[in-house]
C-alpha cells in the first residue's frame, strides 16, 4: 500500500539553485559532504523510456559534463552499448549540486532496462535509498516498469515517478499519472512531468531527489565497512572496484582485507566517478566511489564482497544472490592454440559481468572449452560481442539450451503443457496485464520479437523462474553428410520434433555455402530421420570477375576468401560459417 512507501512530495520548489564550484569539480574534498548531504539513487525504467537521456541531462545540470550536442548516453561506456543503443552495465556517477545554499552529493547509478539484465538493476539498488521510475508519456506503464518498481518497492526505496517525453505529439501524461496511481498506489501529485530530451522540468527531478529521498543510514565513527557492488579490470591498473561505504572511512595507503578471501591489500587510489575517475584520497561512509588496491587476479574482487580495515574485522554486509542463468551454451576457441588467451578473456569479462556462470567442458569435435550460463539470449549475444570487441577473441558458440532435469526412469509422466494463464489485471481501459506459466524453452529464443510484431510493438514482456515441470522431451541431432553437428544438438518437445527439425534443415540449407560436393542435411532422433534437405554442389570462383591481369586485385580477393575461411568451422569436410548456428537457432521457434 501507499502508506508503506517512505518519502513524499512537497509542493514548493525553491528556485535559488547555485552552480557547482570549479574548485569542487577539480579537487573534491569528500569530508565536506556530511551523511545528511548525500543522496544515493538509481534511475529505473522500461527499455527506451529515456533513462540514459535523463542521466545525461542530470550530468549537465550539475556541471558534471559540459552542455554540448554530443552528450548522448554518457554513462553508456561500452562499445556494444553505443552500437545497440541499450544499457548493459550499470554505471555510477557522483554529482555535486547546490540547492538552497547547500552543497549536496548525489550519487547516480544508471541501470539497464532490458529484461535480461534485471540482475544489474537489483545490484545497483543495494547501494541506493531511492529511485527515479521513468515512464514514457506515450507508452505508459510497461512490463519492466512493473518489474523494476517491485524490485525498488521490496528494497523499501523511495520511488519518484518521472513521466518523460511530454514533448511528444501523442504524449498523454495525465493518463499515465492515473495508471501510476492505479498500479503502484502513488498519488498523482507525486509525479514529475518532464522532457529529458529538451531538458524541460528536469531541475524538479534533482530537487525531488534532495527533498524526498532520505540520506543513507551509515556510521562514520564505526570501522570501515565497504560493499563491492561492481568491478572492472584495467590492463595497467588491475582491478577497479566500485564501492559503497556503509561505515567508516577509507584512505589512500590503508591496509584493507577482503571478507571473501581474507587477503590483505594496500589501497593505492580511492576516488569518485564524475563520471570519469577522479582521485579524492578519502571516501567516507554514505559515499560511493572506486578503489584500486593492487588486486591483480580477477577472482580477487568478488561482487558482493565486504572490505574492512586490517586489524578491524567487521560483520560482512549481506552479499548478492548469484544470478540464475536461464540459457546455456558451449563456448570454444576457433583455434585451440588460442585456448589460454580465451580463458583469460572470459575470466576478465566475467569479473565485470558476474551473472555469467562458467564451467569447463570439452567436446570431441570442438576440443577444450566452457559451458556458459546466461540470463537470456540478448545477454549471450552481448557477452559474445564484448569478447570479440574488447578482447579480440574468436569463438564458436554452440546452440543455446535451457536447463532440464532428467529423471532416469521408463515412465514419463504428464503431457507437456503449453502456457497456462495465471491471472489478469486491467491497467486502464486499453491495457491489460496478463500472467502466464510457460515452458522456458518456449520464450527464451524469440518469443519477445514475435510478441512485439504481433502486437505492433504495443505489448511488453518480463519473466521470472517458476521451477521445473515434467515434459516429454527428446534429443535431436542434426547431421551433415552423416556427421553430427555438435552445436545444433537440441532438446525438443516430442510433438514438435518434426517441425523444429524441418525448420533447422531448411534454414541450414539457406545458410550453408554450396561446396564442391552434395551435402545432405538431416534431423534425427536416435536413428530415426525426421527431416532432410540437400545442398547441391557448386564452386564459388571468386576470381571469375577478375578478367584482365590485375594481380593485386586477385591477391586481395584470395586474401578475403582466406579470411572468410577462418570464420568457418569444418564438420567432416564441410565448411560451415561461424554465425550459421545462431541464425539457424533464431528461426527455431517460428514453427
Ligand atoms: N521526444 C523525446 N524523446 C526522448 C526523450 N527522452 C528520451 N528520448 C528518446 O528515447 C530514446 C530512448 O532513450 P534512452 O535514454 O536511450 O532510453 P533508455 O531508457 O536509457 O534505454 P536503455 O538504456 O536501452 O534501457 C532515444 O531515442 C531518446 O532520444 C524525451 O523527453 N522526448
Amino acid at each position: 500500500t501507499g502508506a508503506a512507501r517512505p518519502g513524499a512530495a512537497t509542493n514548493s520548489w525553491p528556485t535559488d539553485r547555485l552552480f557547482c564550484s570549479a574548485e569542487l569539480k577539480e579537487k573534491p574534498d569528500m569530508s565536506k559532504f556530511l551523511v545528511e548531504d548525500i543522496r544515493n539513487f538509481s534511475i529505473i525504467a522500461h527499455v527506451d523510456h529515456g533513462k540514459s537521456t535523463l542521466a545525461d541531462r542530470l550530468l549537465e545540470l550539475t556541471g558534471t559534463i559540459d552542455k554540448t550536442k554530443n552528450n548522448k548516453q554518457v554513462l553508456d561506456k561500452l562499445q556494444v552499448e553505443r552500437e545497440r543503443g541499450i544499457t548493459v552495465k550499470a554505471q555510477t556517477a557522483s554529482l555535486f549540486y547546490s540547492f538552497q545554499g547547500k552543497q549536496y552529493l548525489l550519487n547516480l547509478i544508471d541501470t539497464p532496462g532490458h529484461v535480461d539484465f534485471s540482475y544489474e538493476v537489483s545490484r545497483s539498488l543495494s547501494a541506493c535509498q531511492g529511485v527515479l521510475l521513468v515512464i514514457d508519456a506515450n507508452e505508459g506503464i510497461q512490463a519492466q516498469t512493473v518489474a523494476n518498481f517491485f524490485l525498488a518497492f521490496e528494497a523499501q526505496l523511495t520511488v519518484i515517478p518521472v513521466i518523460n517525453k511530454i514533448d511528444l505529439k501523442n504524449a498523454d501524461p495525465d493518463m499515465v499519472e492515473k495508471q501510476i496511481e492505479k498500479v503502484f498506489d502513488i498519488p498523482s501529485d507525486e509525479c514529475i512531468k518532464i522532457s529529458a530530451k529538451l531538458g524541460t522540468n528536469v531541475e524538479s527531478v534533482l530537487q525531488a531527489v534532495i527533498e524526498r529521498i532520505p540520506p543513507p543510514k551509515v556510521h562514520r565513527k564505526n570501522p570501515l565497512r565497504a560493499l563491492v557492488f561492481d568491478s572492472t579490470f584495467d590492463q595497467y591498473r588491475g582491478v577497479i572496484a566500485n564501492v559503497a561505504l556503509f561505515d567508516g572511512v577509507v584512505s589512500k595507503g590503508d591496509k584493507i582485507v577482503s571478507a571473501h578471501n581474507q587477503k590483505t591489500y594496500e589501497v593505492n587510489e580511492v576516488g569518485v566517478l564524475n563520471p570519469n575517475e577522479k582521485s579524492t584520497h578519502k571516501l567516507y561512509a554514505g559515499q560511493v566511489g572506486y578503489l584500486i588496491a593492487g588486486m591483480k587476479d580477477v577472482t580477487e574482487a568478488q561482487i558482493g564482497d565486504t572490505l574492512y580495515l586490517h586489524n578491524h574485522p567487521v560483520e560482512p554486509l549481506p552479499g548478492f544472490k548469484s544470478a540464475k542463468p536461464m540459457v546455456f551454451a558451449g563456448m570454444y576457441p576457433v583455434d585451440q592454440s588460442e585456448y589460454n588467451n580465451l580463458k583469460s578473456a572470459i575470466e576478465k569479462l566475467t569479473l565485470n559481468d558476474s551473472s555469467v556462470t562458467v564451467h569447463r567442458d570439452s567436446s570431441l569435435a570442438l576440443g577444450a572449452g566452457w559451458r556458459l550460463g546466461f540470463l537470456g539470449l540478448l545477454h549471450m549475444e552481448v557477452f559474445n560481442q564484448r569478447l570479440e570487441q574488447e578482447y579480440n577473441a574468436a569463438v564458436i558458440l554452440t546452440t543455446p539450451t535451457v536447463p532440464y532435469k532428467a529423471v532416469l526412469s521408463s515412465a514419463k509422466l504428464i503431457k507437456a503443457r503449453r502456457a497456462v494463464q495465471q491471472n489478469m489485471m486491467f491497467i486502464d481501459q486499453s491495457r491489460v496485464m496478463l500472467k502466464y506459466l510457460f515452458p522456458l524453452n518456449e520464450i527464451v529464443v524469440d518469443f519477445y520479437d514475435s510478441l512485439k510484431s504481433l502486437s505492433s510493438g504495443y505489448a511488453s514482456f518480463d519473466y521470472e523462474d517458476a521451477g521445473y515441470q515434467t515434459a516429454e522431451l527428446v534429443k535431436m541431432d542434426i547431421l551433415l553428410n552423416g556427421n553430427i553437428v555438435e552445436e545444433l544438438v537440441t532438446i525438443v518437445h516430442k510433438d514438435k520434433a518434426h517441425t523444429v527439425g524441418k525448420t533447422i534443415c531448411e534454414r541450414l540449407k539457406d545458410t550453408l555455402p554450396r561446396q564442391l560436393f552434395e551435402i545432405a542435411i538431416q534431423a534425427a532422433i536416435g536413428s530415426k530421420i525426421v527431416a532432410r534437405e540437400t545442398v547441391k554442389p557448386y564452386r564459388k570462383n571468386v576470381l571469375a570477375k577478375c578478367y584482365g591481369g590485375d594481380i593485386t586485385r586477385k591477391m586481395k580477393l584470395l586474401k578475403r576468401q582466406a579470411e572468410g575461411k577462418k570464420r568457418m568451422r569444418k564438420i567432416g569436410n564441410i565448411e560451415v560459417p561461424k554465425d550459421a548456428f545462431i541464425k539457424v537457432l533464431k528461426t527455431q521457434t517460428n514453427k
